[in-house]
């Protein structure tokens, strides 16, 4: 039987997938010690992200082939801008975090979010699939461990919590399931191809984690 699209795009990116779910950043919060300062200017860039997966989320709508996907999609989508949203919402209030005066057009930081919009833009519904995919299927990975660790800060504990619970496994899910039966009729070119976003993707992911800490 052949691999499954997602087992492949794990498989040949392993190396680059190892080096972000242990990240430093990763690693700080496991330890709980992330600087108060990078977990600050991580929730504004992280914030503006969000915003973005709006965008990019919108865009796979929009694409969408079926409409039991359009509708999963949509769901996502309300939860973006109603839970996830709403956290950064609070989170700037309850510590004070002035959003605008951080610079987040600083070029790690734009080169994560403009890569994963042009996917979405200029590419086809699976591309954003596999971009989404190798975004959220390293936050679940790197969350599920993390969420066994004390974290003291209420606010990150909430954040990592928010990555390890069953709906947004569910969410990681539905996206390898997507693409495991896109995957079945794909031809080797196109899986390569889609292999090498999940590998791109991780690439931005470990610099823009990195932005947290300068
Ligand atoms: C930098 C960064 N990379 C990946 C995620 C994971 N993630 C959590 S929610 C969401 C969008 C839709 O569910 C994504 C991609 C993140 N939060 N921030």
């Amino acid at each position: 039987m052949m691999q499954s699209l997602s087992d492949q795009m794990l498989e040949e990116n392993r190396d680059i997938f190892d080096a972000m779910v242990h990240h430093r950043f990763v690693e700080d919060i496991k330890a709980d010690r992330l600087p108060v300062a990078a977990f600050e200017r991580y929730l504004v860039f992280e914030g503006a992200f969000v915003d973005t997966a709006i965008a990019i989320f919108a865009y796979a709508t929009a694409k969408a082939e079926t409409m039991a996907q359009k509708r999963w999609l949509i769901g996502v989508l309300d939860a973006l801008a109603n839970q996830q949203i709403a956290y950064f919402e609070k989170t700037f209030v309850v510590r004070g975090i002035d959003p605008a005066s951080y610079d987040t057009s600083r070029e790690d930081v734009a080169a994560f979010r403009d890569g994963m919009l042009a996917i979405a833009r200029n590419g086809g519904f699976l591309d954003t699939i596999a971009a989404m995919f190798a975004a959220e299927w390293m936050y679940w990975t790197w969350s599920k461990t993390a969420s066994r660790c004390t974290i003291n800060d209420p606010l990150l504990k909430e954040w990592v919590a928010l990555h390890a619970e069953p709906a947004f496994e569910a969410q990681a899910r539905w996206l390898k399931t997507v693409l495991d039966e896109a995957g079945e009729t794909l031809d080797a070119a196109e899986r390569k191809r889609l292999s090498m976003i999940f590998g791109l993707v991780q690439r931005l992911e470990i610099d823009f984690h990195e932005a947290a800490y300068s």
